[in-house]
């Protein structure tokens, strides 16, 4: 983990090692069989109510999530403290950080603070769906408040929603990555691009090297404000950056090329024809595309991959469609309605 940790709905929490009752040191990721996690950050544990955490277990065992219990006692004082809550050694799992390595980030106040600042509640619930994101947090009466919550939210971030779905083709390498965006700040850019300048036939200069009129028409807005810019970066870098390195193996620096509101309408018959986003000698660096509908109240529109399959794939609003720069890619026509769709590309830093 590094010394700063964001827990807005949608960051990835980073591994961390702390030891368990036995001593030994556990992995924070070894948690994550599949299940939503729900980490309870505990500065002192003698300071539980043993019926509130017995809810809270109860809950959790309930909603089929993983309970994981952080706390910052010494081991020695910990193993009384947890046998009076009528918990066994590994059920749930109980981490100790007598030193706040950790704990203190993960009780931190607000978003990005750095180790060692003043400590927030002393008490906090951060729920995790089932890839190590922030799903939620519980702050204020925060055992009740979870035991209360979590079913509802680990139920909205469960990621089996593909289970019935039996594949025989191929399958693009597409990562499709939810809630990367929030609906409201999908509304805020749609909203931008309201009040954007772009013609029916806005063509980035990004493409000037191709015939753009066979490959390409549709309503562009660049961001061009430098607050909206930062907010576009910030979630992209935290939400989507270690999964690069997690499923890519894509562990360099890296910066954005502009980012831009497309919109497809049925009306205007808007297009993408199939090309490759870093065909260019400006492009060559582009690693990986970044493909966010900010709406879906809208037909057709799907990004379709024609080496793989043509399989079509229509992420919901505020979730990302992320691949590599090298593959052949189109946008389906939307039939209905109007799309519109974050685009931007990690580019990696020489
Ligand atoms: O509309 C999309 O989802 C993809 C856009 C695209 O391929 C691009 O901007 O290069
Ligand atoms: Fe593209």
């Amino acid at each position: 983990m590094t010394n700063m940790l964001s827990l807005r709905p949608g960051d990835r929490v980073p591994d961390f090692a702390l030891p368990g009752l036995d001593g030994k040191l556990r992995k924070f990721v070894w948690s994550f069989v599949g299940d939503p996690v729900a980490l309870l950050a505990v500065a002192d544990l003698t300071a539980l109510d043993p019926v509130q955490f017995a809810a809270l277990r109860a809950a959790c065992e309930q909603a089929s999530t993983t309970l994981l219990v952080v706390a910052g006692n010494e081991i020695a004082r910990a193993t009384p403290a947890w046998t009076k809550l009528g918990a066994a050694p590994e059920q749930p799992l109980l981490l100790c950080d007598p030193k706040g390595q950790y704990l203190s980030a993960l009780l931190a106040q607000g978003g990005a603070v750095a180790f060692g600042q003043a400590m927030g509640p002393r008490q906090r619930v951060i729920v995790l769906d089932p890839n190590q994101r922030v799903a939620g947090t519980f702050d204020t009466r925060a055992l009740l408040a979870a035991a209360e919550g979590i079913g509802a939210l680990a139920a909205s971030v469960r990621a089996d929603g593909g289970a019935d779905l039996l594949l025989k083709t191929a399958m693009a390498p597409v990562m499709v990555l939810p809630r990367v965006f929030e609906p409201d700040f999908c509304t805020q850019l749609i909203r931008l691009w309201g009040k954007g300048d772009h013609g029916d036939s806005g063509v980035s200069s990004r493409y000037g090297n191709v015939d753009m009129a066979k490959l390409k028409r549709t309503e562009d807005y660049m961001i061009v404000e430098p607050m909206m810019q930062k907010a576009v970066s910030d979630r992209l870098a935290y939400r989507i950056g270690p999964e690069l390195t997690k499923v890519f193996a894509f562990d360099r620096e890296f910066t954005f090329d502009a980012h831009v509101v497309l919109s497809y309408s049925a009306e205007g018959k808007h297009f993408f024809a199939a090309h490759r986003d870093n065909g260019a000698p400006v492009t060559a660096d582009r690693a990986f595309a970044v493909s966010l509908n900010l709406n879906d109240d809208f037909e057709g529109g799907e990004l379709v991959f024609p080496e793989y399959a043509g399989v079509r794939v229509s992420p919901p609003a505020g979730a990302a469609a992320v691949f590599s720069c090298g593959l052949l890619h189109k946008v389906g026509p939307v039939t209905r309605g109007r799309r519109y769709v974050l685009t931007t590309f990690f580019r990696q830093k020489r």
